[in-house]
C-alpha cells in the first residue's frame, strides 16, 4: 500500500517451541495512531517485539518505509527512528527523571524546544525532573516513558498499552498528548481499552490467536455495533 510507514507480510514468530504469530499482514499508513487491539495473549505485544526485532520472524517479512528491518539488530532499527514503549514502561527506577530521559537521547543531549514542548504535554517531567523515577506515580511513569520515547524526533512509535491501570483522568490527559504526537509522528498503539483506542485511532487492526481478523477505518469498527460484539465482545467487554 502506497504511504505505509511499516508493513508486515506474513510475519511468522516463534517464541520457544511455541507458534505465536500464524502470518500476520498489516500496514500501517504514515500519521496519525494506528490501533492493534486484542484480548490477553492475542499476539499484540509479540508482533510489537518483532518489529524491534526483540523476536525474530521466522518467515515473512517487516519492512519500515524501504528497509526491510526482519534480520536487523534491534540497535539499527531504533537508530532508523522507530521507538518502543514497552508494557512494562522499560524505565529505571534508580534513575532520576532527567537521568532516564538523557539515556533515551542518542546524543546524550536535550534539544532546549524539544524538551520545552515534552513538559509542556507532561508537566509532571519537569515537576519531578530530579526525583527517582520509583516514586512516581503509574500515571507519571507511563508518562516518563513516553517523554523517553519523544525527547528526539522519531518517525514511529510503537506503544504497548499505556492506558493499562491508570485512572480515567490521566487516561484523558493521555488523549491529547497522543494527538499531539501523532501531529508529528505516526503512532502504532496496542491497546484493550476500546474507548481510549476509539478516542484515538485512525485505523485499526484486531488480533486473535496470532492472526489479524479484520482492519479497517476506526469509524467503521466504532460505528457498527454488531462488528464490534463480533470482533470484540470476548475480548474487551470488561473494558468498555
Ligand atoms: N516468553 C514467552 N514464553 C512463552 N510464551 C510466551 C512468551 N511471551 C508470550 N508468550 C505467549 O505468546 C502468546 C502471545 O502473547 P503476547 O504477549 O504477544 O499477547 P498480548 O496480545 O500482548 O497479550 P497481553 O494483552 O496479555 O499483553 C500468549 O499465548 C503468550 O502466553
Amino acid at each position: 500500500m502506497s504511504g505505509a510507514i511499516l508493513r508486515l507480510d506474513d510475519v511468522h514468530t516463534d517464541i520457544a517451541q511455541y507458534h505465536i504469530l500464524h502470518g500476520i499482514s498489516m500496514n500501517v499508513p504514515e500519521g496519525g495512531v494506528h490501533v492493534l487491539l486484542g484480548r490477553n495473549g492475542a499476539g499484540k505485544t509479540t508482533t510489537l517485539r518483532t518489529v524491534m526485532g526483540l523476536w525474530r520472524a521466522r518467515k515473512g517479512a517487516v519492512v519500515f518505509r524501504h528497509h526491510d528491518i526482519t534480520a536487523m539488530p534491534t540497535p539499527d532499527i531504533a537508530r532508523l527512528g522507530i521507538a518502543y514503549v514497552p508494557e512494562n514502561m522499560g524505565i529505571f527506577g534508580g534513575l532520576t527523571v532527567e537521568e532516564n530521559m538523557r539515556l533515551a537521547s542518542t546524543s546524550g543531549r536535550f534539544d532546549d524546544d524539544r524538551l520545552g514542548r515534552v513538559f509542556a504535554l507532561f508537566p509532571a517531567m519537569e515537576k519531578f525532573w530530579t526525583k527517582q523515577a520509583f516514586a512516581l506515580s503509574g500515571g507519571q511513569k507511563q508518562m516518563l516513558a513516553i517523554s523517553r520515547a519523544i525527547i528526539e524526533r522519531r518517525e514511529l512509535i510503537l506503544i504497548d498499552e499505556p492506558t493499562k491501570g491508570l485512572a480515567p483522568a490521566i487516561i484523558r490527559n493521555m488523549i491529547t498528548a497522543f494527538r499531539e504526537i501523532a501531529e508529528e509522528t505516526t503512532i502504532l498503539l496496542v491497546e484493550q481499552n476500546f474507548l481510549f483506542a476509539r478516542s484515538l485511532g485512525r485505523g485499526v487492526a484486531v488480533i486473535d490467536d496470532g492472526r489479524i481478523v479484520h482492519s479497517g477505518g476506526m469509524a467503521e469498527l466504532a460505528g457498527d455495533e454488531a462488528l464490534q460484539t463480533r470482533l470484540l465482545s470476548l475480548s474487551l467487554a470488561e473494558h468498555q
